[in-house]
């Protein structure tokens, strides 16, 4: 989900005909996913000619007799505040030309959109209203594990490690998948116990999550957007904000409980003891230390959590990574420290 489009940002509507949608509306944002049959103007789409390869072969038949749907997956996002512009964008689709149709249904439940995230039970009105579709509800745990087995087992290279830099990928044995630890870090952080398809439980999670750095992060910046936040998080110093061992220990380390002179012994906590202004605080360094506190925090009580169910395997997931590499590390920092 990388290159999510922003769909509110898409001047073009799609041409052809859309046979399966499916939403995932969360606290943050709204995932959108809808299959797109081929025609020429969906094959022209491509500009790239590795996708067009990976995704014809995908769509052509596999040596069995069986059809295969021909065409592509589409991705696109919308911040949940912007319903309404998401609203458009599906009515854009012309809907009632797809595959939506309940043949046994009465006319006016006639049209169906699979969705889920707790926005799917409190939009459903809106969208009967708006649109009138109805929504099928399913439950956001179930379909996320569902899909992180999914694509642990069917996507080769899906899963990595990050550290220092370093993306290695992992390769996952099929019979050794389980049980391992999915963290999923959207508004909030859910942490879940995977013990196999369907076999799941809720062990943890946290309301720290990617809502919070956002959040947070607007009140502290006056940074419009998320984007916008997160670059300019690229550009500051912790160090300005945070209070590290060093600063209380004048300067050396804590060796005798692994504590280094650059651990940071608490987040924020400089601010308090210097002389400075308010307005002395640049908001790239700010940015920098909550997303460090935050990336830390996460990367903390999921070890615990994998220590406390004896599990070796943390995955994790959810938009608020989006293999941006100093979240990544700093969350495989923190699960190494402690
Ligand atoms: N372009 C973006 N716009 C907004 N948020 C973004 C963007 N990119 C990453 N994020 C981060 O992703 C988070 C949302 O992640 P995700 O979509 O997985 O969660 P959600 O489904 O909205 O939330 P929840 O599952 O808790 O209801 C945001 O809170 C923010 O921290
Ligand atoms: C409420 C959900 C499950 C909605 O996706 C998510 O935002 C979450 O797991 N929040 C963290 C809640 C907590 O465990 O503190």
């Amino acid at each position: 989900m990388d290159h999510l489009a922003d769909a509110s940002n898409q001047n073009s509507q799609p041409q052809t005909q859309i046979s399966h949608l499916a939403l995932d509306i969360g606290g943050s944002l709204i995932k959108l996913v809808y299959f797109c049959r081929y025609s020429d103007s969906c094959r022209d789409d491509y500009d790239d000619d590795e996708l067009r390869s990976q995704n014809d072969s995908l769509c052509s038949k596999r040596g069995n007799s069986r059809p295969v749907l021909e065409g592509r997956l589409h991705f696109a996002k919308f911040e949940t505040s912007k319903i309404n512009d998401c609203l458009e964008f599906l009515r854009s689709m012309k809907l009632r030309i797809g595959g939506f149709h309940e043949s046994t249904a009465p006319l006016s439940d006639k049209i169906f959109i699979k969705a889920t995230g707790g926005g799917a039970y409190k939009f459903a009105d809106l969208f009967k209203e708006k649109l009138g579709v109805s929504l099928d509800k399913e439950d956001e745990m179930e379909c996320l594990v569902t899909g992180s087995n999914f694509l642990l087992k069917a996507v080769h290279q899906e899963a990595f490690t990050y550290l220092d830099s370093q993306k290695e990928f992992v390769q996952i044995d099929p019979n050794d998948l389980y049980p391992y630890l999915l963290v999923n870090i959207g508004s909030g952080v859910s942490m879940i116990k995977v013990d196999g398809d369907g076999k799941f439980e809720r062990v943890s999670g946290t309301s720290l999550g990617g809502g919070t750095f956002w959040g947070l992060g607007r009140l502290l910046t006056k940074c419009k957007n998320f984007d916008e936040l997160l670059e300019l998080s690229h550009q500051g110093n912790n160090r300005v904000v945070d209070m590290l061992v060093g600063d209380i220990y004048g300067g050396t380390d804590y060796a005798k409980f692994g504590l280094s002179s650059t651990t940071i012994a608490s987040s924020f906590g400089k601010a308090i003891s210097d002389n400075k202004e308010l307005d002395d605080y640049q908001p790239e360094d700010v940015s920098r230390s909550l997303l460090r506190m935050i990336s830390n925090n996460i990367g903390q009580i999921s070890y615990l959590n994998a220590l406390r169910f004896g599990l070796k395997r943390i995955f994790f997931a959810g938009f608020f990574i989006r293999g941006h590499a100093y979240t990544m590390d700093t969350i495989s920092v923190a699960v190494n420290f402690w």
